[in-house]
């Protein structure tokens, strides 16, 4: 299989290629030249199987090139395995077509978790093959860089380097990812905010000389393997519900997108989603977009969802480029229109292809609490204030098909909000019953390319 970038500018490359490139050269994201498709029947065979087998399934045709089937099955043993529940994903119903599907039970409790462990164990793969020793630098809102770091310290030839927003994750988030004691993990606390970690990332991958200096890789969802791990417990629970034979509804927490196209993917491949709703919180940008054709983003306003204060929603593009007939050329103009104005407009036919599939809606901070409190006074789950922005949109959205919201962190994450909605503070799994006595490891630093780029440098040399 041959990946493709969305600005249409730089080199077809195959499976391993594009998950060690990270971005593509001309700026762009990889995307299958053409997504795979699995008949109805071996749809319906995935139901009730290990969440392992059917990744196995899922993934194998996307990744053909680089990894045997053998190999393949290995890496994603040994990506699940540390999971705390034996089904992976759990999907629990919480009301008569209300279904939430768990993606908390990973090593960070976040779903980041289902694409990072595995992108861990099969970039190392890559390097033991190439003997090469590549620098991971991630940007995070939050959920993505301790993830990275579970996935990745500790490992000879990976560094890792953390950038996230000063002050704007979860004490937890932030410990994660400032607690872990092995050399190669570099947390920075950026003086910005999500945006400008992500375009402080994305620099450094279009600047070639320093990109190729350091050899530097992208774990966060610019790299395609990512979003691919993540489609596959759209199958999991769809066919638990009774896909293919029945169509399913799925609202997302929204943020960089990559998850919600994810289930793009998913439909793609076959999968009968109906309609694919992403839930935004106060920093609606996307849900904006969605319903006006015009992508305008905004100051970001700090919320209870830190995870989603983002207005430059990376993944998008990947569904513009579908949306746009897969013409390079048109996205390009868009980016550049953003990267210009801060805004673009999407052509009218553009808008009716992504509305086709995608809906969305946002919802306010008081909504947020709200929903929590209700959500564990009728189900008795108690959610993160992503999963309750998710749970909130799924109910305004409702209709005849079961609706599955993905319950995207663990509350323990975002014990503070949880606290304020419920008088609950949820505590942390055993495991991490020290997080708050160990000593913490960051660098401040400033939103300046420059800097940064010196700062990796200085300390990948040492
Ligand atoms: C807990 C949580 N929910 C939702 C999201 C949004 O996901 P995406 O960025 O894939 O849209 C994120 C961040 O990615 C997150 O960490
Ligand atoms: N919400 C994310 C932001 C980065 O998203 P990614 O999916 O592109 O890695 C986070 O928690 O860091």
């Amino acid at each position: 299989m041959r990946y493709v970038s969305t600005r249409g500018a730089a080199p077809a490359l195959g499976f391993e290629d594009t998950m060690m490139t990270g971005l593509a050269r001309d700026g762009g994201l990889y995307v299958p030249e053409d997504v795979p498709t699995m008949s109805a029947a071996d749809i319906a065979a995935l139901a009730g199987l290990p969440y392992e087998e059917a990744a196995f399934r899922v993934i194998r045709p996307f990744v053909a090139d680089a990894f045997t089937e053998s190999e393949l099955q290995d890496l994603i043993a040994r990506a699940y395995a540390g999971f705390g529940h034996p089904a992976r994903a759990p999907l629990k119903q919480l009301g008569p077509n209300q279904f939430l599907l768990e993606l908390f039970h990973g090593p960070t409790l976040a779903f980041k978790d289902f694409a990072m462990q595995l992108i861990g164990q099969l970039m190392q793969a890559a390097l033991q093959r190439s003997g090469e020793r590549i620098t991971i630098v991630g940007a995070t809102s939050g959920d993505t860089g301790s993830a990275a770091i579970e996935a990745f310290r500790g490992l000879p030839n990976v560094d890792v380097f953390i950038l996230y927003p000063h002050g704007r994750v979860s004490e937890v988030q932030r410990r994660q990812m400032t607690t872990p004691v092995e050399d190669n993990v570099h947390a920075l606390a950026l003086h910005g905010h999500f945006d400008d970690c992500q375009a402080r990332l994305k620099d450094m991958f279009n600047d070639h000389e320093f990109r190729d200096g350091v050899r530097l890789a992208g774990v966060n969802s610019i790299n395609w393997a990512r979003v691919l791990a993540q489609v596959v417990y759209y199958f999991t629970a769809a066919t638990t519900l009774g896909a293919p034979h029945r169509t399913i509804d799925v609202t997302v927490p929204t943020g960089n997108f990559g998850d919600i196209f994810a289930g793009c993917i998913a439909r793609r491949m076959g999968l009968p989603l109906g309609r694919l709703y992403a839930a935004t919180n106060q920093n609606d940008v996307v849900n904006r977009a969605l319903k006006s054709g015009l992508y305008q983003a905004t100051d970001v306003t700090p919320s209870y969802s830190p995870s989603m204060d983002i207005q430059v929603s990376s993944n998008f593009e990947r569904a513009l480029f579908d949306a746009y007939g897969r013409d390079g050329n048109a996205v390009r103009q868009l980016m550049d229109d953003m990267r210009d104005h801060g805004q673009f407009k999407i052509s009218q036919g553009a808008h009716e292809a992504l509305t086709e599939v995608l809906g969305s809606g946002m919802t306010l901070e008081s909504a947020t609490l709200q929903r929590i409190q209700t959500t564990l006074a009728e189900t008795g789950e108690l959610v993160c204030p992503h999963t309750a922005v998710g749970l909130d949109v799924a109910e305004r959205k409702a209709g005849d098909a079961p609706m599955i919201t993905l319950a995207t962190a663990h509350p323990a994450k975002f014990p503070d909000a949880v606290e304020e909605a419920t008088g609950i503070r949820p505590p942390l799994p055993s495991r991490m019953s020290d997080l708050y006595d160990r000593p913490e490891r960051v660098t401040e630093v400033e939103n300046d390319l420059g800097a940064l780029q010196q700062l990796i440098r200085d300390r990948i040399s040492k």
